[in-house]
């Protein structure tokens, strides 16, 4: 887990990924590593998520997790493709303890002070703040971090190029999960030049 999250705080950004086709998960990989960012969480939400997790893991330099994992199912389905961590967007205990249980890295979704001790039930080190800006954002994770001061936060949902580096200015956030440079839109037109652009101007700006 350590290393994984050494990696993840040096990439310091997280591509959040809906992707609906398979056939745009090798291209898609490419052009992220092109653009530096070579990370992504592929979230269950579409039919294709776990055949793109198969294609992106063909490409050793990736770090490809699972996100929006709402069932042990899903959570089996998404590391047999090859995912090192998972994600979910709220907390699950059943998912959770199958992750502990097996030992991959999972990052659980919380925006409370109870769902924080939840993981401090399984000893996870860091939460996915979700959705982070709905949530009050960064005033927030600084509340949490009062009584939480060994949490650290992955905080996901409404976070752009605009707002990132506020929050990567925060101790506690190892890294910002983000769809901006990965939109559904660009991968479906097949704009995978501006994906790469997108990508290195986000690795730029985090530099
Ligand atoms: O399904 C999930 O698990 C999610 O994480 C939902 C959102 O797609 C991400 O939070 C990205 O949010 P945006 O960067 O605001 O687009």
């Amino acid at each position: 887990m350590k290393n994984l999250l050494n990696q993840i705080a040096e990439i310091k950004i997280v591509p959040v990924i809906k992707i609906d086709n398979a056939a745009d998960a090798a291209p898609l990989a490419k052009a992220l590593i092109a653009g530096g960012l070579p990370v992504a969480e592929v979230t269950f939400r579409t039919e294709a998520a776990e055949e793109a997790i198969r294609e992106m893991k063909k490409f050793p330099e990736m770090l490809v997790g699972a996100g929006t994992i709402t069932s042990v199912e899903q959570a089996k389905k998404a590391c047999d493709a090859g995912a090192v961590f998972l994600v979910t967007a709220g907390f699950n205990r059943a998912v959770t303890e199958f992750a502990v249980e097996n030992n991959i890295p999972i990052f659980p979704g919380v925006c409370t002070p109870t769902e924080i001790m939840y993981l401090l039930e399984y000893n996870l080190p860091v939460a996915k703040f979700f959705p982070a800006e709905q949530y009050g954002g960064l005033s927030t994770i600084k509340a949490l971090s009062g009584p939480f001061p060994n949490m650290k936060f992955m905080p996901t949902g409404g976070i752009s190029d605009k707002n990132i580096l506020d929050y990567l200015a925060n101790p506690q956030i190892i890294a910002c999960g983000g769809s901006w440079m990965v939109k559904d839109s660009l991968i479906n037109n097949h704009q995978f030049d501006e994906i790469q652009r997108l990508a290195a101007d986000a690795v730029q700006l985090v530099k």
